[in-house]
């Protein structure tokens, strides 16, 4: 978790100011504020319902802040959400195919969304494929793939336009040991040549060995951020594991009673 960062661009990846959202008078997310480094690669941590993907979804442009301001790559994402969405790729937690279409032809067919051109198009699904070790599932149809398998290709599709801010909701879970290890390699080597990931999970031994930095939710509200030595200081448990710290801050005491 204390890895270095690798990218020494000067501007925030992502800059939250003040971002909230309620649901039918239920606050979601209670005015964050998150600064995101180029290069970073960011645990966002929280439990069911803290408001993790509601945060997401507003950064990547599904669901409008009701008050707030969202920056990407110093790009005013509410204002310019066309330019800011060239800039990042997101990851849901369920895969979203065309179940009709191979994982050849739907890397083809995104890239094309992207305009990138035919044989470009080609190069970086076959490399993708290759990399995440689908390339004999390259013909078969989505629908017949498992959902690992799925997870996979959509993984690759959010990759196909080389993303500079990637941000992933959940993106292991369900996943058998070896396809997580997959993803995993892949998500290190895109951060080693510079991308920016934002990983939203529970799985805190995941997060404790990829990420440099994390932020815990609690009940809408960003509660700790930092380091895991960071987090140490802050809670003042010189020996804690991420875990300890996480049910220490982001369960509230009356779930922990309950
Ligand atoms: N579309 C919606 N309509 C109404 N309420 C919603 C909607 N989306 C989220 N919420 C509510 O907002 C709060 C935050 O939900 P959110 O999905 O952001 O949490 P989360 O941290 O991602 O949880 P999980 O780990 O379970 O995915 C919850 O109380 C949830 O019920």
């Amino acid at each position: 978790m204390d890895r270095p960062e690798t990218s020494t661009e000067a501007a925030h990846a992502l800059l939250l100011q003040d971002v909230a959202k309620s649901f039918d008078g239920t606050n979601a997310v209670r005015g964050i504020d998150l600064a995101i480094r180029p290069g970073e690669f960011y645990g966002l941590l929280g439990a069911n319902g803290a408001g993790k993907t509601t945060t997401l979804r507003m950064t990547v442009g599904l669901l409008k802040p009701d008050r707030g301001a969202i920056q990407i790559f110093g790009i005013d994402a509410l204002q310019d959400p066309a330019a800011a969405k060239q800039k990042l790729a997101w990851l849901p937690d369920e895969p979203l195919l065309y179940e009709q279409l191979t994982p050849l032809e739907y890397l083809e067919f995104v890239a094309g969304l992207w305009r990138i051109d035919a044989k470009e198009a080609a190069d970086r699904a076959s490399t993708l494929l290759d990399r995440l070790d689908l390339w004999s599932q390259r013909d078969t149809r989505c629908a017949a793939l498992s959902r690992g398998m799925k997870q996979k290709v959509s993984l690759a599709g959010a990759l196909v336009h080389d993303p500079r801010l990637l941000i992933l909701d959940e993106p292991l879970t369900g996943l058998d040991p070896a396809i997580q290890r997959q993803v995993k390699d892949l998500l290190l080597a895109r951060t080693d040549a510079g991308c920016t990931i934002i990983l939203a999970t529970h799985i805190l031994d995941v997060a404790e060995r990829l990420v440099n930095r994390v932020g815990i939710m609690r009940d809408g509200a960003l509660v700790a951020q930092g380091t895991l030595a960071e987090l140490r200081i802050q809670t003042g448990r010189k020996d804690a594991t991420l875990e300890d710290i996480f049910l220490a801050l982001a369960i509230s005491q009356s779930a922990a009673v309950a």
